[in-house]
């Protein structure tokens, strides 16, 4: 395991493995959704509150999105509300399921300001100190094809003949598209992410040009061959120093992982299978099929390698953001390009990359928000590019992912929007590699072991009880604008005791139940002959109206300074409870009864440990400490009790008292 402070040494999740992970957490390991979404959430307000300070951020915009990222959002705008943030929420498409209700009226009773797109001024710089996005985490996609499901264009969208998977194989990643046949049968094809990475950059670059761009008609042979000679003719078309990229698992540098899918060969796959065979009846059915997406892993069997699909997840959800559809009419309409010219008027998003691979089938890829998420994003970004000429602009930011990035790729083409703070949930996602503002954290604090085993994560680990973990170097600090943001009641003269040892004492129960590590922690300040002063930090041992006690070596430097100069002061700090008690005073030893019986109150190895630390003196080596503490150990092993003299024939401890 390397630096975890080092962003390179931490892992990241792609897009499948975060929603397999959720899919653990909600259900072998019991836990709700509401549940996870309250820590995400609470994760996101307390963060926000200790980096962007109420004093100076004081107005929040939290824009939620349709899913659990916008719950994410409303519950981190409930948090932020009580810490005191003047909180607004955007929420324009809202969830009508009893979770994002109750979310709803929570905020709604506070009551917090519900805003729609309109109600939001297009620059949104003069109204906010913080944009919270939570519009989409990693399940963000581009699904242009789930909208060519308009039966009255008689177009069938195939889900079911189709896998396309990200496969990460020995030689790198691969989509594999899994074809039907011109006879019912199936085959693979295997493409190297390269060229689909390829394929978006150039087509997306056509689009600019066109809107929209519709490819011709690929050569009217079927599989991958036809694919391979698509791809040849754009790289031609485009830049003809591209280098071909061989396709299909008749090449050499391809592996095939296995024929797992003919249902008349010899690697049947369970459910797929099946699927498959009910897929035989006839072409009639076509129409009516729901869009189901089929989950498949690929693994080693008897020496060879399949695929098993694990799990139907319906509507291309959880999918690569490229799907394969077949994009034949009920007829097998042969006018292959009226029916894309069809689809690419049905489709709202510009941003669509079309490729045919054969005349019923082509891969699309679209990562373009919808309406009126879109819009939104716009007016991040062109409150960024505002950025320079002002002196000072709402901070993003982003709660998981980055809205409108590309959840594997990141801001793919560097016109999203660049958060000033991103906050990951679970684990980091791919994008994060690409997130470069100044502040990256982890959050939620929900990922039990088992599972950080099971995918091999390596995370930074949570300091103490806080809900978030910073990755990666926070940016220089300027001491001067270090300021925090105080969260407590407000303190009436009415509330303040006549006596302020009673006031003391009222605090200090306050900071025991508080939980604070060390309540009784207090700094000793003391100045020798010369008003020279000194400051330490000690144990409280007792209060009560006498004063304040504590105990000493009496060799020790404080000991010293106070049989010099007997006066001192004392400082409690309880910084979570926002309060400091100072004290100052004159002290005086405690009868050497009373030290003797402390004393011996004390462990026996701190006994002796404090007989052994000469205070004030050079230790000559670790050792000799050590073989003194043996030693005295020895001797003392009766168990019985001695007095300070008789150990040690030093007048060695001693308890002062502090009267105020
Ligand atoms: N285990 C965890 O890490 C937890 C994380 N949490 C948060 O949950 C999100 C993931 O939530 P999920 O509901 O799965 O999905 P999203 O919120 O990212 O988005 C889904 C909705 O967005 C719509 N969508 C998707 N793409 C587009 C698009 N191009 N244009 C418009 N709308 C889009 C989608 O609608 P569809 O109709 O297309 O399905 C959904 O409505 C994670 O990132 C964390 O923030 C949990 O809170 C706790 C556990």
């Amino acid at each position: 395991m390397g630096d975890l402070q080092n962003p390179d040494s931490v892992s990241y999740l792609s897009k499948r493995e975060a929603a397999e992970i959720d899919e653990i957490l909600m259900g072998p390991l019991g836990f709700s959704v509401d549940q996870l979404m309250e820590l995400a959430g609470l994760s996101v307000a307390t963060l926000i509150a200790e980096v962007y300070i109420l004093n100076e951020y004081p107005r929040v915009l939290t824009i939620c999105g349709p899913g659990n990222n916008g719950g994410d959002g409303l519950v981190a705008a409930r948090h932020l509300h009580h810490f005191g943030y003047k909180t607004s929420v955007c929420y324009p498409k809202r969830t009508p399921n009893i979770l994002y209700t109750g979310l709803v009226t929570q905020l709604e009773s506070l009551p917090i300001p519900f805003l729609s797109v309109d109600d939001l001024h297009l620059d949104l710089s003069n109204d906010f100190d913080i944009l919270v996005d939570a519009m989409f985490g990693f399940s963000f996609h581009g699904k242009g094809c789930i909208r060519m499901g308009l039966k009255q264009r008689k177009i069938a969208v195939e889900s079911k003949l189709f896998d396309l998977q990200k496969i990460i194989l020995k030689e790198g990643v691969y989509l594999k598209v899994t074809e039907k046949g011109w006879k019912g049968g199936l085959s693979n094809i295997w493409v190297p992410e390269e060229v689909i990475v390829w394929l978006k950059k150039v087509l997306g670059a056509c689009l600019e040009e066109k809107q929209g761009i519709i490819i011709p008609k690929g050569p009217r042979s079927s599989g991958w061959r036809s694919f391979h000679k698509a791809v040849a003719f754009f790289i031609q078309k485009s830049n003809p120093e591209v280098r071909r990229f061989p396709l299909g698992p008749q090449n050499q540098n391809h592996v095939r992982v296995g024929s797992c899918v003919n249902p008349g060969g010899k690697w049947r796959v369970g459910s797929l299978a099946n699927r498959i065979s009910q897929r035989q009846g006839g072409r009639d059915s076509l129409q009516t099929e729901s869009m189901v997406g089929l989950r498949c892993h690929a693994e080693k069997l008897g020496g060879e390698s399949r695929i098993v699909v694990d799990r139907d997840v319906g509507n291309f959800n959880r999918w690569s953001e490229a799907v394969v559809c077949s994009i034949g009419g009920l007829d097998q309409a042969d006018d292959w390009e009226g029916e894309t010219k069809i689809i690419s008027q049905c489709l709202e998003e510009k941003n669509i990359i079309l490729f045919p691979f054969d005349e019923h089938w082509a891969i699309f890829h679209s990562s373009t928000p919808r309406p009126p998420f879109d819009e939104l994003i716009q007016r991040l970004v062109r409150l960024q590019s505002l950025d320079q000429k002002r002196q000072k602009s709402p901070v993003i930011v982003s709660v998981d992912v980055p809205s409108g990035w590309h959840v594997e790729e990141g801001d793919n083409g560097g016109e999203g929007i660049k958060p000033d703070m991103l906050v990951s949930l679970t684990a980091p996602k791919l994008c994060a590699k690409k997130f470069c503002g100044p502040h990256h954290f982890l959050g939620g604090r929900f990922v039990p072991p088992s599972i950080a085993d099971k995918y091999k994560l390596y995370l930074p680990p949570y300091p103490g009880t806080s809900m978030f973990v910073r990755i990666g170097k926070p940016p220089p600090t300027d001491i001067a604008t270090l300021r925090k943001n105080f969260i407590s009641p407000e303190f009436h003269e009415e509330d303040v005791e006549a006596d302020p040892m009673d006031q003391f004492h009222k605090w200090f129960d306050d900071a025991v139940a508080a939980g604070l590590r060390e309540p009784n922690a207090m700094a000793l300040s003391t100045a020798n002959m010369d008003g020279k002063p000194s400051l330490r930090m000690v144990l409280l041992k007792g209060v009560n109206k006498e004063g304040f006690v504590w105990c000493s070596n009496y060799e020790s430097r404080k000991a010293f300074e106070i049989s010099e100069n007997p006066r001192a002061s004392l400082l409690f700090y309880w910084d979570s409870l926002s309060r400091q008690v100072r004290v100052e005073g004159a002290v005086q030893k405690v009868s050497d009864e009373e030290s003797e019986e402390y004393f011996h109150s004390r462990p026996r190895e701190s006994q002796i440990s404090a007989i052994v630390s000469k205070q004030r003196t050079i230790v000559p080596r670790r050792h000799v400490l050590h073989q003194e503490y043996k030693e005295l150990e020895a001797k003392f092993s009766d168990g019985l009790q001695y007095s300070l003299k008789e150990i040690d024939g030093r007048h060695l401890w001693t308890i002062e008292r502090l009267a105020p």
